[in-house]
């Protein structure tokens, strides 16, 4: 009978390994001795010794020659959540991801970590130290949340300690850092435009920010957890920075290091949220004929004026996570790496 052969404990493939949270988790794979092969639709970097391999993820031929000789797989790839393209998100996070596991089992990977989000178990109203067995969003704010849900389904249900198949989610929250095309860079050129006057709602709000390292640090535990007697198979897990903070706080202190003004005057939160679905319904009705992106999506309104927060501590207790970089000093490197970004540069 043939034996097959084990891949080594250290090879492993992260498909998104071009994207923010994929270029940390390859570039802290590297320095710990893995031997990385990264899969994306794009290549944003080149590092000695990294394989880089492209296409899309929906294609399994593509996938296939990134993954073999891999034990472990980190998927962290998805189209980004800012877009409104329901067919992209159906067809990278729903179907690309049955595609991601079919290609694994076919190519005998042994473990696979999928990047998930909190945001699964967020329909718009107040999260407060949410653990992980709240219920998943039945009426999700986006396409991108409703198709993340699926992406989870999905993997969680693919653990088969039979098959020599095991599964985990992570479910990190806002995260930030440097390289993220997102937060920062979106929060910066509101403020240019003159549009991070108001606070939504009452200011209060806490929220989790995420340092990516610790995003990262969560992936890894994850991924070298993972056997087939441990409780962490086919289960998700919150990696936060344990430090809610008010949303309106996290943006002025990010806003104020780098020049600008933090938001002063308060606004109804009712009044911004039904403004926001308002212009989104026009958006949607115009399209044919005239194509605009308003800044406050309703998502964005959502995030901006209701707590969410996520309890780690199954995470704590399972993985033995714990934060490795403080949200301060996070936010300090995380401004440090952004010159161009501050005011008159
Ligand atoms: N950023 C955040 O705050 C949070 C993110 N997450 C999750 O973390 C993961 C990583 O997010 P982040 O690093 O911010 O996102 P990025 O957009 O920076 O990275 C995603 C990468 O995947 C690539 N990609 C998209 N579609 C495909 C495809 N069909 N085939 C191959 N590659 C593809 C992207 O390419 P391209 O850029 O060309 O599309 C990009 O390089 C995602 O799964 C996201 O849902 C979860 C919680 C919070
Ligand atoms: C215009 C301002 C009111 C807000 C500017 C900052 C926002 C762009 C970000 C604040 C919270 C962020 C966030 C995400 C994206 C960027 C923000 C909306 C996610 C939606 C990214 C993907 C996820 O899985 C959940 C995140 C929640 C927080």
């Amino acid at each position: 009978m043939a034996t097959r052969v084990r891949p080594s404990n250290k090879r492993c493939a992260v498909i998104g390994g071009s994207g923010f949270l994929g270029r940390h988790l390859v570039e802290t794979l590297v320095d710990r001795g893995y031997s990385v092969s990264v899969f994306d639709i794009r290549q944003s970097y080149e590092l000695p010794g990294l394989t880089f391999h492209l296409g899309d993820l929906c294609d399994e031929q593509a996938l296939l020659p990134a993954l073999k000789n891999a034990s472990l797989v980190f998927h962290c790839a998805s189209p980004a959540p800012a877009s409104d393209d329901r067919e992209l998100f159906e067809r990278v996070n729903i179907q690309g991801t049955r595609t991601v596991i079919q290609a694994c089992l076919e190519a005998g990977v042994q473990k696979l970590v999928l990047t998930s989000s909190a945001s699964v178990v967020f329909e718009g109203k107040d999260i407060k130290n949410g653990q992980e067995d709240l219920p998943y969003a039945r009426k999700p704010i986006d396409y991108y949340t409703e198709t993340k849900i699926e992406q989870e389904k999905l993997v969680l249900q693919a653990c088969d300690r039979e098959k020599d198949f095991l599964t985990v989610a992570i479910r990190p929250h806002g995260i930030f850092g440097p390289r993220d095309p997102q937060l920062v860079p979106i929060l910066v050129d509101t403020a240019r435009r003159g549009k991070m006057k108001f606070i939504i709602g009452d200011g209060t709000n806490l929220v989790d920010f995420t340092f990516v390292e610790n995003v990262v640090h969560g992936h890894i535990l994850a991924a070298e957890n993972l056997r087939p007697n441990s409780p962490i198979c086919g289960k998700p897990y919150h990696i936060t920075n344990d430090e809610p903070v008010r949303f309106w706080d996290f943006m002025s202190e990010v806003l104020v290091a780098l020049g600008y003004a933090a938001p002063r005057f308060h606004l109804p939160y009712i009044l911004v949220y039904g403004l926001a679905l308002l212009l989104w319904l026009l958006s949607m009705i115009l399209r044919p004929v005239l194509s605009f992106k308003p800044t406050f999506t309703p998502m964005r309104v959502a995030l901006a004026g209701t707590h969410h927060y996520y309890s780690c501590d199954r995470a704590k207790q399972d993985l033995g996570y714990k934060p490795v970089v403080s949200l301060k000093e996070g936010i300090q490197r995380t401004v440090q790496s952004y010159p161009h970004l501050r005011k008159g540069a």
